[in-house]
C-alpha cells in the first residue's frame, strides 16, 4: 500500500492532487506542515510518497519545492504528475463580515493570485504568508482575534467552520497547479508511450556552458524541452542549475541518445525520474523549420520591424 505525505493540513490543493491519484482510495495519507517535512517524510522512510507542489500557471514555480530538488540531496524521483484547478475563496469565522477584514493569511501563491481582488476590495488589510492555503485558514478558525481572514480552497472553510466571504477571487478562472508525486529514487515505472522525464543540469556541470549549447543536446535529437527552468546555485550571480522536462520515457531511444549527448559534452544529467504525463496532448516534438513565408511576414521584414523599434507588427 503506498503511504501519502502531503503539503496539508487537510483541504489544501495538495490534498486535492493526492486525491486524482488513481491509487489514492487505497493508500494512507499523512499531512505535513511544509514542503521540506513533506518530502523529509519520504526521505526518513516514513511514508513511501510525498505530494507537493511545483508550479502554478499564473505565479510560476514554487520555490521550496525546487530547492530541495535542486539541493541535490533529496535522492527522490518524481513517480506522478497531477495537473489541478486552483480556485480561491475568503473566508473568516461566522459573524465576521468584509468590512470587518484587517489580516488575510494565505500561502504566497494564493496571494500572488489574488492581488488584484485585495487591492479593489480590502486595500487596508495586512497579508500574512503561510505554508499553505488550509494551514491559513485552520489558523484563522483557531485565531481569537477579530478581523482574520484566509484564502483558501471552498473546501477549507468547511473543515475548518469558516463562512465564505467572497468566491472566485483569483485573477485567472483557470489558473492550475502542477503537483509532483516524489518517491525514492528507484527505476522508472514501465513507459507508456505518454511519459514525460525532468532532469537536473546542476550548475557545477553545466558550467561555462551556454543555454544554447545544453538545450542544443536536446534539439539535435529532435527532442523539445516542454519545460526549462534556471535555478540560482547560490554560489555566485550567473550560476545556475537548469532543470529540463521532455515528453519521453528514460527507455525510449531519443530520451536515451540526448542523456548520451549531454554526457559526451560533459554534463552528467541527474535524473529525476519518467512518468505519464498529465494532459493527453501529443508528445512534444521539434518543428520543422519555417521555410515558406505563405501567411505572414518574411523573416528579414521580421527582424526589421524589430530593429527599427517595432514590437508590435501588423502583418
Ligand atoms: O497551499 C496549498 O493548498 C497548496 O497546495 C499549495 C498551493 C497554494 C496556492 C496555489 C497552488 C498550490
Amino acid at each position: 500500500m503506498t503511504t501519502y505525505a502531503y503539503l496539508g493540513p487537510q483541504g489544501t490543493f495538495a490534498e486535492a492532487a493526492l486525491r486524482a491519484l488513481p491509487d489514492a482510495a487505497h493508500a494512507s495519507w499523512s499531512p505535513y506542515a511544509t514542503v521540506s517535512e513533506t518530502l523529509e517524510a519520504v526521505r526518513a522512510g516514513v511514508c513511501s510518497t510525498a505530494v507537493v507542489p511545483l508550479e502554478n500557471s499564473v505565479r510560476g514555480v514554487v520555490p521550496a519545492t525546487l530547492d530541495e530538488l535542486a539541493s541535490g540531496g533529496t535522492g527522490l524521483h518524481i513517480a506522478a504528475e497531477i495537473e489541478i484547478p486552483v480556485t480561491f475563496a475568503l473566508m473568516a469565522r461566522p459573524g465576521t463580515t468584509l468590512d470587518e477584514v484587517r489580516r488575510v493569511r494565505s500561502h504566497p501563491h494564493a496571494h500572488g493570485q489574488c492581488r488584484g481582488w485585495l487591492s479593489a476590495r480590502l486595500p487596508q488589510a495586512q497579508v500574512l504568508l503561510s505554508t499553505s492555503t488550509a494551514g491559513a485558514a485552520r489558523e484563522v478558525g483557531e485565531s481569537p482575534q477579530p478581523g482574520d481572514a484566509a484564502i483558501a480552497a471552498p473546501v477549507a472553510a468547511e473543515r475548518y467552520g469558516l463562512t465564505v466571504l467572497a468566491s472566485g477571487i483569483g485573477e485567472r478562472a483557470d489558473a492550475v497547479t502542477r503537483f509532483v508525486a516524489l518517491r525514492s529514487a528507484g527505476p522508472a515505472p514501465a513507459p507508456t508511450g505518454r511519459d514525460r522525464s525532468s532532469f537536473l543540469l546542476p550548475a557545477e556541470e553545466a558550467g561555462a556552458r551556454t543555454i544554447a549549447e545544453i538545450l542544443g543536446a536536446f534539439s539535435e535529437q529532435g527532442v523539445g524541452p516542454t519545460w526549462v527552468q534556471s535555478w540560482p546555485s547560490g554560489n555566485r550571480l550567473g550560476s545556475y542549475h537548469f532543470f529540463v522536462d521532455i515528453d519521453g520515457h528514460i527507455e525510449d531511444d531519443d530520451v536515451g541518445e540526448v542523456v548520451m549527448a549531454l554526457h559526451r559534452k560533459g554534463i552528467a544529467a541527474r535524473f529525476l525520474g519518467s512518468y505519464l504525463r498529465a494532459g493527453a496532448g501529443p508528445r512534444a516534438r521539434v518543428p520543422a523549420p519555417r521555410r515558406g513565408e505563405e501567411g505572414g511576414l518574411s523573416a528579414e521584414c521580421w527582424l526589421e520591424a524589430l530593429r527599427s523599434g517595432g514590437g508590435v507588427v501588423a502583418a
